[in-house]
């Protein structure tokens, strides 16, 4: 059988002192209704983090700064394969939050991360966070 095509997506970690921001995937959506990071995948010729950031503006309505990649993890689900990377990212000013496509979104402390249930391909990525707050940097 052939290898599944690999999609290139871009996730941000997007961090407020000891808080972070997770979204919620709509319902009818591969991963429906799990918890992860804001992103996605990009469209056309847009670099990495102009994705980043059209995706923050579409799902949560948030103008943010893109920092350093953070982590990068490949993952095979039955269905696709993703290569995920994960940037440190940050909103310049204080912004409501604004959802649409997404299903919910909170920020969290850092510690409550582990209660919540977020898709397999990000299980290495939490034991990082678990280890090492970071703290933004470009
Ligand atoms: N944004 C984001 N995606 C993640 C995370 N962890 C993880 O496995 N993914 C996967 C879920 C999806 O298969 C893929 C993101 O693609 P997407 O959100 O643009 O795709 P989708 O399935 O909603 O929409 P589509 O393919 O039908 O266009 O990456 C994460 O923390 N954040």
């Amino acid at each position: 059988m052939s290898e599944p095509k690999t999609l290139r997506v871009m996730v941000g970690l997007c961090l407020d002192d000891d808080r972070i921001l997770i979204t919620r995937r709509p319902d009818d959506t591969h991963l429906a209704l799990k918890w992860e990071f804001p992103g996605g995948k990009p469209e056309g010729d847009e670099d990495n983090h102009a994705a980043l950031q059209r995706e923050f503006l579409e799902e949560v309505g948030l103008t943010i700064e893109v920092g350093r990649l953070f982590h990068e993890k490949v993952f095979t689900y039955p269905e696709r394969r993703v290569h995920l990377f994960f940037y440190l990212v940050r909103t310049p000013i204080p912004q409501a939050l604004s959802l649409r496509q997404v299903a919910d979104a909170k920020w969290v402390p850092f510690s409550a991360l582990v209660d919540e249930d977020f898709p397999p391909a990000n299980a290495e990525l939490l034991d990082c966070l678990r280890r090492d707050q970071p703290r933004f940097s470009a």
